[in-house]
């Protein structure tokens, strides 16, 4: 079974679940998604027998869990402690293979919501319909149409209505796949707003068109300004990650593997040959900023530094106050570990 510590309690990083049918293509998303693996790769992955699988990214602001869900899975299992694993989780994703038939993945669906909804009424429900590549754009409307509508005739029928499900378009060939994993997490971080308004001052006080907080690893943006996202930005950008990545690692490591890709030194500048700028620092240890500026702005790249210094700061003290609070919550549940032997709290996802 699957035993996680009481620890959850003191959980700082948004804890996922992924769960689906057999080859609905879990592992696929967790290998493109945190490990860079290369979608074409992921043709030869090989089904994995166990029950369950525990994927923890150390690296990683994210902490993600895949939960594979083969058919014969019981819930009434007494080894499987799904009450534990629901309550300490912020969102589940649930992966529908759209390119296969998908009654018995929607039964699964329902099935899975309404227990992991009596646990814990918290949990963010999120809908991968996935493999869309192999569709036509009046296929996947269709196809998000009727999932949508038999997911919550379901849930209907069985007086759920209460319980909301969210829907994503997915496919590991393109963004699309980074694009609602963003969406997932940005939804399990309380500071959202405070990381929204920090982004847009320092953007609006330094001439910066657009600029994303990324998770480094997984290239998951945690959050952005207010100006809509164009995706080519959001692609351009996560490609500079990848290059300044892999640079790093080839040449930027101390001798005998010493130090790390990514560190407080890591900082890279790229021009494009169409009067842009693209501009990578780091802020913490799992995050980066990305900015996507114009040349002439670039030219008062000290002002740019010194708002990048007091927005690092600032995050900073964001991650401290959290800190604070939950180190007083962790000697509050031990105190009250002693009185009670059940956990009762729902953590939320927290920075
Ligand atoms: N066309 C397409 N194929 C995909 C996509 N994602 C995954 N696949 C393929 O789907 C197959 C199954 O993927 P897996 O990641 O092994 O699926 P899984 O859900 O982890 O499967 P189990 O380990 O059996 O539970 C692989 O051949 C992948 O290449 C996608 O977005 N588009």
């Amino acid at each position: 079974g699957m035993h996680f510590s009481d620890d959850y309690c003191t959980e700082v990083k948004p804890r996922i679940l992924l769960m689906g049918l057999r080859r609905s293509g879990k592992s696929s998303i967790q290998k493109v998604v945190f490990h860079k693996m290369s979608p074409n790769e992921t043709l030869f992955l090989e089904s994995t027998n166990k029950i369950c699988r525990d994927d923890i990214s150390n690296s990683s602001f994210v902490n993600f869990q895949i939960w594979d869900f083969p058919g014969q899975i019981d819930f009434f299992d007494p080894t499987f402690d799904y009450e534990m694993i629901f309550r300490g989780t912020g969102a589940l994703i649930f992966v529908v293979d759209s390119q296969d038939d998908y009654m018995e993945a929607l039964a699964r669906l329902h099935l899975t919501v309404s227990r992991a909804y009596k646990v814990n009424q918290d949990i963010n429900f999120e809908v991968f319909i996935h493999k869309v590549d192999g569709l036509s754009d009046d296929h996947k409307i269709e196809t998000q149409r009727d999932i949508h509508q038999r997911a919550n005739d379901d849930l209907a029928d069985a007086s759920l209505e209460k319980i909301h499900l969210s829907f994503y378009l997915t496919s590991i060939y393109d963004h699309s796949i980074f694009e609602a994993f963003s969406k997932v997490v940005q939804k399990l971080i309380p500071q959202l707003p405070t990381l929204e308004n920090l982004l847009n001052i320092f953007i609006s006080n330094s001439g910066i068109e657009k600029a994303f907080l990324f998770d480094v690893v997984s290239k998951i943006y945690i959050a952005t300004d207010s100006m809509p996202v164009d995706m080519q930005t959001y692609e351009l950008c996560c490609d500079m990650i990848d290059v300044v990545i892999d640079i790093s690692c080839i040449y930027g490591l101390r001798e005998f593997g010493g130090g790390s890709a990514y560190d407080k030194e890591s900082v890279a500048i790229i021009k494009l040959n169409n009067t842009t700028v693209l501009y990578l620092k780091e802020v913490t240890k799992f995050l980066g900023l990305v900015c996507f500026l114009r040349e002439e702005s670039f030219e008062r790249k000290g002002l740019i530094d010194y708002n990048f210094h007091c927005f690092r700061k600032a995050i900073h003290e964001v991650f401290e106050v959290r800190t604070n609070v939950l180190r007083c919550r962790k000697q509050h549940s031990r105190m009250q570990r002693s009185k009670l032997s059940t956990p009762n709290s729902t953590p939320r996802l927290l920075l």
